[in-house]
């Protein structure tokens, strides 16, 4: 965003290259975070931009629009995600649970009167499911997510190696060698690391490893796999049982650390697949409601219509 005249100079992954890399005249916001909204004219903003982009640049269209929000939002920042996409020119806007549209996404069969488990982890919340007959039977959110195993990556290196990262890097060396459990080829992951050393006050580049970054991010995996475990104990054991059948699906893009379907089968006992592209199951899941609106009617968690 530029400061002085308050306009978008890019929005989603461009802008997200920018974070920490802006001249003073020009702002990188993350208008969401934690899964809600935490800058509301910025979020407005963003959905105008996202709305003109998907059609193509006409401006007087006013879509019916579905939003994946995380279950354990509150009211207040439910109705924020309504007014701002109405304000962005939605005509209706609808609300759905985000691990209720990962687990369409994934291609659980949701409507059935089986017990589905499944785990969202986005980047600010990690939410755990239980879905039936298109409805959550319980779910937990934590606020504990990708974004908080960066950060404890971030941590690490400051303190043992004086070596203050940005945000990006962080998550660069989550994704090239991060893992959640062990495995054989653990010790070959290594990675060359750049940043300033805390001491000198100069740029410095610094070996890291595999073992040593999984422990950095311990803390934050036993947050995630306790809140599955305690979902598992208020579990009614007709759909626990459903669930032992069938597995645990995992989703969002912290699915993607290495080792952490191994970690969570290995904790509870249940085996636990990655979808197949779990950054996208929440869009995907989205899209599908979009697309079979009759059909899938109940899954909504909030509405509002305009005309
Ligand atoms: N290959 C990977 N390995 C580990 N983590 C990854 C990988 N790819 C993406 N991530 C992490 O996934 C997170 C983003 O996931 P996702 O896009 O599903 O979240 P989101 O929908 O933006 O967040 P939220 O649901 O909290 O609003 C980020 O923390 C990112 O670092």
């Amino acid at each position: 965003m530029d400061q002085d005249e308050k306009v978008p100079l890019a929005v989603g992954e461009d802008a997200k290259k920018m974070l920490g890399r802006t001249p003073g005249n020009v702002v990188a916001l993350r208008p969401l975070r934690d899964g809600v909204i935490a800058d509301f004219d910025t979020a407005e903003l963003m959905l105008k931009h996202f709305i003109r982009r998907v059609h193509e640049g006409r401006t007087l269209v006013q879509p019916r629009i579905v939003i994946g929000i995380p279950s354990g939002v509150t009211g207040v920042e439910r109705r924020a995600v309504m007014e701002a996409a109405s304000q962005a020119g939605a005509r209706d806007v609808y609300l759905i649970d985000e691990p209720v549209a990962a687990a369409i996404g994934a291609g659980l069969p949701v409507a059935e009167p089986t017990g589905n488990m499944i785990i969202d982890i986005g980047g600010g919340t990690t939410e755990v499911a239980v879905l039936s007959l298109q409805g959550t039977v319980l779910s937990e959110s934590v606020r504990v997510a990708g974004d908080e195993l960066s950060e404890s990556i971030t941590q690490y290196m400051k303190k043992v190696h004086n070596l203050v990262i940005g945000e990006r890097t962080a998550e660069e060396i989550k994704i090239q060698i991060g893992s959640a459990y062990p495995t054989h080829e653990d010790d070959d992951f290594s990675m060359e690391v750049r940043g300033l050393h805390l001491l000198s006050g100069l740029p410095r580049t610094v070996s890291i490893k595999g073992p040593e970054i999984r422990e950095s991010m311990s803390e934050p995996l036993s947050v995630i796999v306790d809140a599955v475990k305690r979902t598992l104990e208020r579990t009614p054991p007709e759909l626990a049982a459903d669930i032992i059948d069938r597995g645990i699906m995992l989703a969002g893009g912290g699915a993607l650390l290495k080792g952490l379907d191994t970690l969570i089968s290995h904790e509870t006992g249940i085996v636990t697949h990655v979808a197949a592209d779990p950054l996208s199951c929440v869009v995907l899941g989205t899209g599908r409601v979009l697309e079979n609106f009759k059909q899938l009617e109940r899954v909504f968690s909030g509405r509002s219509r305009h005309i």
